[in-house]
């Protein structure tokens, strides 16, 4: 499994980043707006993040027809060339990466919430499909299991004909509130789980390792002191 960092805040991408294991960034209209994000400094601000993070950025475009979507997705790609456009799964944003996609630039469907969703976003050549987890769950559904499904239905075929450069389609388990959620995606083989910083930071804890790590000092004193 690859990890992508959840958000649009340049200090937790550099150091995310300084971790080692970070693969891409996910942004979304949200996570700028979180940030104090201006309109005009959108395309600047993706790509200091491009500059900071060698794997794919996701960029949203907030447009809502087909031909919209399809400038505002060329736009975002001339920025930098790991920029990846993130569509919702709609009738328009389907057809908005087909274009986009047989232009060769990649696209991460967004909003994608069941089986039937993700097939489509796969045949309309997306290169990332974006299932939500913690949306689910927060009305009361199973996440987890909802993007099990969406893994099994997406490995059950091969989608490479329909992608930029014949590459596979990947699942970013998305919409991550827990460490847990990361562990059971990985073990449903989710290819990424996009992350926000909080939960990344959650990721490297455990108490029996702090527990060890005192006791590890503790007799290395004992050890220097001899
Ligand atoms: O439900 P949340 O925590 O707002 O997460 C929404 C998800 O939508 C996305 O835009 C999908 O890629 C991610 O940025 C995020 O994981």
């Amino acid at each position: 499994m690859k990890f992508f960092l959840d958000t649009a805040d340049l200090e937790e991408i550099k150091e995310a980043a300084s971790w080692g294991a970070l693969a891409g960034v996910t942004t979304n209209p949200t996570l700028y707006s979180r940030i104090g994000g201006k309109l005009d400094g959108f395309h600047d601000h993706i790509a200091r993040i491009c500059e900071i993070v060698d794997g794919p950025v996701s960029a949203e475009s907030v447009a809502m027809t087909r031909d919209e979507i399809i400038r505002d997705g060329r736009e975002l790609a001339k920025i930098a060339p790991n920029v990846v456009v993130k569509i919702p799964t709609m009738v328009e944003g389907l057809a908005a990466c087909r274009a986009l996609s047989d232009e060769g630039i990649r696209v991460n469907m967004t909003l994608c919430f069941t089986v039937p969703q993700a097939i489509l976003a796969a045949r309309a050549g997306a290169r990332y499909i974006s299932p939500f987890v913690g949306r689910f769950d927060d009305i009361s559904e199973d996440g987890l299991s909802q993007l099990g499904d969406v893994v099994t239905a997406i490995n059950n075929y091969d989608y490479s004909a329909n992608t930029v450069n014949g590459e596979q389609v990947e699942i970013i388990a998305a919409s991550i509130r827990s460490a847990n959620h990361v562990t059971q995606s990985a073990l449903m083989g989710a290819d990424i789980a996009t992350v926000p910083f909080g939960v990344l930071k959650k990721m490297v804890q455990h108490p029996l390792t702090d527990r060890g790590l005192e006791s590890f000092l503790k007799d290395w004193e004992k050890v220097a002191n001899a």
